[in-house]
């Protein structure tokens, strides 16, 4: 298993290019199975879990090439509606094919997905508004058979505004007859990118960004070329790492409207934001001020992705400071390995109370889940000394060689990877 090696206490400084959002790649790159031919998607990161549904596709019949961040896809070979155990396993996001292959081939066989360990995670909100639309449903197990000859649209109220639950009955509400209403849809940016990219499709979908979607159910879609929305949660990450080692840098490639909450936290934290078009300037000399309280809730209100990064931030400021995570039960799991290097978090329930200290120390960390690692990297930044962060497999999920793009910045930040036993040479 990989490591990062940092050596802390040095500033960040420089200009970065934000990768694409995986957040939005993932499902884009799902929905194009609802189209039968060549689609070009730009701006998508080389992640792990890029990978894994590229592997998925390619494992249903497409053929799919990633070049630079440019995924070409050729969804006509398509053949099979079963996503395998072992490949629905490697990650979450693998839900997000149950939608179009219901649509495409009028049934499906998932598993129940992998993915981090954050929570519970369940799928009864995709489940019943497929249902919604007229699916028949058979679980037996962690297996999950779906069947309808033709969907047609229906009103589907969601009792929570999951991302996943909507990104899915909106892909799935494309191709049915009639109407489709969403109502207490999420609002997140990378649910109005999908519609974006639907309708550049030829589908007909409207309200993404707003509580209500509607779709009107369309007979077919045609290819398109269409490019990615920029990462808000690694841009909001390197914002947190500028401010925590008390740097100066420049993001490029930044939508400031997705981070309104994120800066506003910054903000009265001490930190200097300026935002000019799609460039935002990060700059921290001082010791950063605690937070009372920050909630994470559904957007636009603080992102849960970004709870375990700025909770470093805190656990450097001089005050106490209250970080609520209302979306996941599992998500505080970062505390225990910031507590190795010196942080005072103590937990209560679904509340951390951060006292912080003046300086962190480095350690060897694990990382539990992508953004808890994303943390204990930021953490290793500012702390003291030298930090390893263990199973960095979690991290290379949501951002494209963290080491590179925080090297570009003067970070001191290696990756040791394991020496493959053939190339051990025994005397
Ligand atoms: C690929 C992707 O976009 N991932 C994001 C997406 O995950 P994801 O789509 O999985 O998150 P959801 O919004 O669905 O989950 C939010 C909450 O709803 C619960 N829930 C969800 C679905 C369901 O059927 N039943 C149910 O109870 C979940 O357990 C969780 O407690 O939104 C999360 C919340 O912003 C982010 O942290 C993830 O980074
Ligand atoms: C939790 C996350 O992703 P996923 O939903 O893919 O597990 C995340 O991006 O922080």
């Amino acid at each position: 298993m990989d490591k990062l090696v940092i050596e802390g206490g040095k500033p960040l400084s420089g200009t970065i290019v934000i990768q694409g959002a995986k957040n939005a790649a993932l499902p884009i790159l799902a929905a194009s199975l609802l189209v039968d031919g060549k689609v070009t998607i730009d701006h998508v990161p080389r992640l792990l879990d890029i990978d894994v549904m590229l592997n998925i596709l390619r494992d249903l019949g497409c053929r799919a090439e990633h070049t630079g961040e440019t995924v070409m896809l050729d969804t006509s070979g398509a053949n099979s509606s079963h996503v395998p155990e072992a490949l629905m396993r490697q990650m979450r996001s693998s839900i997000f094919l149950m939608g179009p292959l219901l649509a495409r081939f009028g049934e499906v066989t998932i598993y129940q997905p992998g993915g981090c360990a954050i929570g519970e995670r369940k799928i009864d909100l995709h489940l019943q508004g497929l249902i919604a639309l007229g699916a028949q449903i058979e679980e037996e197990g962690s297996r999950i058979i779906c069947y309808s000859k033709r969907l047609r649209g229906a009103e589907v109220h969601l009792d929570f505004p999951s991302v996943g639950a909507t990104e899915n009955i909106m892909m799935a509400a494309v191709l049915a007859e009639g109407f489709t209403t969403i109502s207490n849809a999420a609002r997140e940016p990378e649910i109005q990118d999908l519609q974006r990219f639907l309708n550049t499709m030829g589908a007909k979908i409207i309200g993404a960004g707003t509580d209500t979607i509607t779709i009107e159910g369309v007979e077919r879609l045609t290819p398109c070329r269409y490019q990615v929305i920029p990462d808000r949660i690694v841009t909001g990450t390197v914002m947190v790492a500028a401010a925590a080692t008390r740097g100066q840098v420049t993001l490029q490639n930044t939508n400031p409207a997705h981070l309104t909450s994120l800066i506003h936290v910054l903000r009265r934290a001490g930190v200097q934001i300026t935002v000019d078009g799609d460039i935002i300037k990060v700059g921290s000399a001082i010791r950063p001020k605690a937070i009372d309280r920050i909630v994470t809730s559904p957007y636009p209100a603080f992102p849960t992705d970004l709870q375990s990064q700025v909770m470093v931030l805190l656990a450097l400021a001089d005050g106490v400071s209250i970080m609520k995570e209302t979306i996941f039960e599992g998500r505080f799991k970062h505390v225990d390995e910031l507590s190795r290097m010196g942080a005072d978090i103590r937990v209560d329930l679904n509340a951390a109370i951060v006292r912080g200290v003046p300086r962190l120390y480095g350690a060897t960390v694990e990382a539990t889940d992508l953004r808890a690692g994303a943390a204990l990297v930021i953490a290793g930044l500012a702390a003291h000394g030298k930090t390893v962060v263990e199973q960095v497999h979690h991290i290379d999920r949501g951002y494209a060689r963290i080491e590179s793009m925080l090297g570009r910045l003067g970070a001191r930040i290696k990756r040791h990877s394991p020496v493959p036993n053939d190339s051990i040479i025994i005397p």
